[in-house]
Parts: structure tokens; C-alpha cells; sequence
């Protein structure tokens, strides 16, 4: 491809986009002393309490318009975080400190500071506002030095957002309906930022080295499925991704259920966060869902939402699924995805402390109350949920939540193996629960002992690991000597050539963003079961990660190996 240069990253799930980068600006670089500007000059130091007051107000309106224009979520993020700029209390510990003679933005950090301590201590509710504080601190420290407002931008036309990484909190506060395209410098691909994008069907890579050094307007060429980004793409290359745009599109017009060429059933489901997710699903050639992550309902409030708000929400997702499977996954707060009311105290391991189904263990509460709101929701819409708890490490801890779930009235329950243990020990948990997911995200990170939120280590991460294969073989074979389902939920299974090595080694439904359906479906369609075994068998007695997807690739048909 050409055009005034190609960058690389780490393609997120398929998609194409062409248009004009937005950054996201980082938190700014400002010395403690630094002057105060307005419109280009210094302020005076008599004006400085004034100049003050105003940043702070400033910064509030702004969030407030931002909010007003906003809905949802997005609305929330933004209207709490403008309360903080608007607080009386911040704002006269910073004036009081300047009247005291102290530079202004030591004044902000320094308040910031005390406040963001007090909040930490206090945990909870107000030790989640912490990130808000710090937002307010870097937008009214840059419009005191005159710099551009960091954070998440206003869209107001369709956009390529790039950033250095964004917090979940920022994916939240972004208008993904004008998000053509994310791409970030740093991050993983199994990061929630990237999971959302692909949720939502943004088109994101991540990873790609150089991009932030791109000036705000460039109009980029994105391919997710190679991880490219074109700059300044010329009419060629525009033509090229609007062909394969097209190509897309004309495998999206296969809807029949996912099978091999043989006629080997591999259920085609899809992975959702919200309400609105299931609702675009209404159209969709899905199956159904293989992962509901339920905690996108909980993120970002003080409290769990109510037994009543979660049975309205589970109705809403069973109504708009209809008489399709809906798989639904318990609350997986803790590591990577932290909240202030299940996860209160710091750990120095959270990926390896009380996460997932171990908060039964510290606020057996919350997974007590989901079940509930589950079941009343299934009763409701006349629907049976299969429900699943996440990072089950132990037969027990199975056996313990298919007791929990048949307890509250549901039927259907099966476990996540994320963690080794469990896959080695697959036929023993399966033959507490009716099936089991594979959440390759997970599984990789606890096999190669590599933090899944460190993106410089993905090629440890890689799902085409053998070791990680080896536990996937393991837990199908689980599933084969109990007759029970075995699912894959993670990223991996959006890749079409791993697709065809996860069918090959016994697993009977791939879970993934609704974009990456129609390619899998694809590759499923041109290979036999026979063909996927040998395939496997390829990816299992590989030397390593690369070479296995390298002999995959070589040994795939080839209108399958072009799918990028
Ligand atoms: C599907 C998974 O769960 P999550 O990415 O939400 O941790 C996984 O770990 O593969
Ligand atoms: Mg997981």
C-alpha cells in the first residue's frame, strides 16, 4: 500500500475507515512554576486569583455543554467529572494558596493532591472520583498555561480518534457514532478500550508505533484486519480499501448458520456489553450471544445497580435476542477492570487476587444479586439464560456457582476457563456445570505469565502460543468426554485462521465481535472438519506463536490466507 507512508499496529477484530485523525490530548507537561497566559501574554500576579476562578469555571462550562450535547454514559463521564471543576471547596484551597503567593499550577496540583488523598482514604465511592479530579487538574492546568484541553475531543464530524491509550473512562466519554476509527500508541489488543471499539464496530489498532507524532486533520487510510495505517492515502490506495470494504460487506451477505464445508455445526455467536449492543444485533446473522459482559452496566457507579435496574436490562438484552442463545457473564470486576464498590482495597496482584467469581468470597452480595435479577428477567421474557461465572479456577468453585445459580432459579449455568487449572482440569468442572467458555484473553495471560494490559509483551499474549493451544486441546477434550459444550469468547476467535485451528481442535462455538462474524463464517464455509484437524495439529507441534500462524496460513485455502 502507499501513500505518504504506512504505519503498523495490532489490528483489533476487521474493519476500514478513511478519514481525519482527532487526538487525543495528553495530560500536559507543566512546570510547577510556570506562568500563567491569557490570550498570549502572562497575567499579572494581582490578576492571578481571578484568572484562577475563571480556569475553573471554564473548564466546568465546557464539560457541561459537552454533557448536555451528550447521552448516556458519555453524559454521565461528563457531567460528573464538570461537578468536580465546580466544587467551592477545591476552588478556594488553590485561590487561598495563591493569594498566599504560590504559583498557580503548584496551587492546582497541590489542592489536587490533598483532596485526591483525603478521596484514596476514604475508598469507595469517593476513591473512584479520583480519576475526575485528576482530569479537572490536567484541563484547568492546561488552560492556565494557554495549552489545547487535554482528553477525549467533541466530535463534530466523523473522526479517527488516536491517542497515546485511553482509560476506560475515556472510551466512555467518546461519541463512538462519530468514531470512524481508534487507534492507539500504546495499549494491547485485549485491552477494554479495544474490546469496545470492537464491540461497537470501530474499526481499532493498537500498538502502532508513530501515530501520535501525526498532526490533527491528516486524513489516514485504517485495515484492521493487517494492523496498517495509511498515511495521506493516495487514490489508489483509497480504491484498495473501499474494494476490500466492499469484499467485507459481500461476505456479510452469507447468512446461514456457521458450519464446515462438511457440515460440521460451529455456532457463530457474538459478543456484547449493552443493551444497545443486543439491539444492533436485531439484524444480524449472530446465533445469538457468547458472551454478555455484564459489568459494562456496572462500571463507573458508586453503587451496584439495583436487583430491579439489572432485571430491566437483562429483559431488554433476552427481549432483543428473541428466541436465540444468550450466554451471560457474571460480574468480572477486579485486574483490568476495577470497580470502587467490589474492589475497595488496593492489591499488589489484582489479576491474581479477589477478581471475578472470587468476589463471592469478600461481597458475596453482588453475584446473589445478579442471579436474582437474572432469573427474574428470564421469567419475564420467557427466556432460559445459559449464565456463566468468570475466572473459575477450581471443580469446587464450579460445583459452588451452579449450586448459587440453580438456587436463584436458573437452569443453564457453565464456567469461563481463563485459568489454566481449570482447563487441565476440564472434565472435573464440566461435570459440575452444562458447559464451559474459553476466554482466551485470560487463558494467554495466566499461561505466559504476561500482564495482558502491557502491550510491549503481545507477542507473549499471542493466542497461537502452543502452550495456550494445548490448554484450548485440553478443555475440549473435556468437553468431548462429558458430551458438553465448549465455547471460545476471547479475541481469538475472531481471527479466521484461528478459527479454523479452534474447530479443528474441538470446539463447538466461536464468540466475537458481530464484525468479525462473516469472515470466520467464510473461512469455515471452504474447509472440511478433517482439514481443520489437520490444521490444528499444524498450530499444536509449531516451535512457536509465528511459525504456527505461518503454517496455518501456507496450508489454508487461498481466498481464506487473503482475508488478512
Ligand atoms: C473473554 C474474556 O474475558 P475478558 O476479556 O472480558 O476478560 C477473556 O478473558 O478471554
Ligand atoms: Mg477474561
Amino acid at each position: 500500500m502507499s501513500g505518504h507512508g504506512v504505519l503498523h499496529g495490532v489490528g483489533v477484530g476487521r474493519g476500514i475507515a478513511v478519514g481525519p485523525v482527532v487526538r487525543v490530548e495528553p495530560a500536559p507537561q507543566v512546570a510547577p512554576d510556570a506562568p500563567v497566559v491569557r490570550d498570549g501574554s502572562p497575567v499579572p500576579t494581582e490578576d492571578l486569583p481571578e484568572a484562577v476562578g475563571e480556569a475553573f469555571a471554564a473548564v466546568a462550562a465546557a464539560l457541561n455543554a459537552q454533557a448536555a450535547r451528550a447521552t448516556g454514559t458519555v453524559a454521565e463521564v461528563l457531567s460528573a467529572t464538570a461537578q468536580m471543576a465546580d466544587d467551592p471547596a477545591l476552588r478556594q484551597q488553590v485561590l487561598d494558596r495563591v493569594r498566599g503567593g504560590e504559583p498557580a499550577v503548584a496551587a492546582v496540583d497541590a489542592a489536587v493532591d490533598g483532596f485526591a488523598t483525603l478521596f484514596e482514604q476514604a475508598g469507595g465511592y469517593l476513591a473512584e472520583r479520583v480519576t475526575d479530579l485528576r482530569s479537572v487538574r490536567d484541563r484547568v492546568v492546561a488552560r492556565l498555561a494557554g495549552l489545547p484541553a487535554p482528553g477525549v475531543p467533541e466530535l463534530t464530524v466523523p473522526a479517527v480518534v488516536v491517542a497515546r491509550d485511553l482509560a476506560p473512562a475515556d472510551t466512555a466519554a467518546l461519541d463512538l457514532d462519530r468514531v470512524l476509527a481508534l487507534l492507539t500508541e500504546e495499549g494491547g489488543p485485549t485491552g477494554h478500550t479495544a474490546i469496545i471499539a470492537g464491540q461497537n464496530g470501530v474499526p481499532c489498532v493498537v500498538r502502532v508505533a508513530g501515530i501520535t507524532a501525526v498532526a490533527e486533520g491528516t486524513v489516514v487510510g485504517v485495515d484492521a484486519a493487517t494492523g496498517s495505517v495509511v498515511i495521506e492515502p493516495d487514490a489508489q490506495v483509497r480504491a484498495e480499501l473501499a474494494a476490500k470494504a466492499d469484499r467485507e460487506r459481500a461476505l456479510a451477505e452469507d447468512t446461514a448458520p456457521g458450519a464446515t464445508a462438511d457440515g460440521h455445526a460451529v455456532q457463530l455467536l457474538a459478543n456484547i456489553g449493552t443493551v444497545e449492543d443486543a439491539e444492533r444485533l436485531t439484524d444480524s446473522a449472530a446465533e445469538g450471544v457468547g458472551l454478555f459482559r455484564t459489568e459494562v452496566l456496572f462500571l463507573g457507579r458508586a453503587q451496584a445497580p439495583s436487583v430491579q435496574e439489572q432485571t430491566d436490562t437483562y429483559a431488554r438484552v433476552f427481549r432483543a435476542l428473541g428466541e436465540r442463545k444468550v450466554v451471560v457473564r457474571t460480574l468480572d470486576a477486579g485486574a483490568d477492570k476495577p470497580l470502587a464498590f467490589a474492589n475497595p482495597a488496593p492489591e499488589e496482584n489484582p489479576a491474581l487476587g479477589v477478581r471475578g467469581y472470587r468476589l463471592v468470597r469478600t461481597v458475596p452480595e453482588l453475584l446473589h444479586d445478579q442471579l436474582t435479577a437474572l432469573a427474574a428477567a428470564g421469567a419475564e421474557t420467557g427466556t432460559t439464560p445459559w449464565v456463566m461465572a468468570p475466572m473459575v479456577a477450581t471443580a469446587a468453585e464450579a460445583r459452588a456457582f451452579a449450586a448459587a445459580a440453580h438456587g436463584a432459579g436458573l437452569r443453564r449455568t457453565g464456567v469461563m476457563v481463563e485459568v489454566p487449572s481449570a482447563a487441565l482440569r476440564a472434565r472435573a468442572v464440566l461435570d459440575e456445570v452444562d458447559f464451559v467458555s474459553l476466554g482466551t484473553n485470560d487463558l494467554a495471560q495466566y499461561t505466559m505469565a504476561t500482564d495482558r494490559l502491557r502491550g510491549e509483551l503481545t507477542d507473549l499474549l499471542d493466542p497461537w502460543q502452543p502452550a495456550v493451544l494445548e490448554l484450548v486441546a485440553a478443555t475440549a477434550r473435556g468437553g468431548e468426554q462429558t458430551g458438553k459444550p465448549v465455547g471460545v469468547c476471547g479475541e481469538s476467535a475472531a481471527d479466521p485462521l484461528m478459527a479454523l485451528v479452534l474447530t479443528g481442535l474441538g470446539v463447538t462455538s466461536l464468540s466475537m465481535s458481530p464484525a468479525a462474524l462473516p469472515a470466520v463464517r467464510f473461512a469455515l464455509r471452504r474447509h472440511t472438519l478433517a482439514e481443520c484437524r489437520a490444521l490444528a495439529e499444524l498450530a499444536l507441534s509449531a516451535a512457536d506463536s509465528v511459525s504456527g500462524r505461518s503454517a496455518v496460513r501456507a496450508a489454508v485455502k487461498p481466498e481464506v490466507s487473503e482475508l488478512g
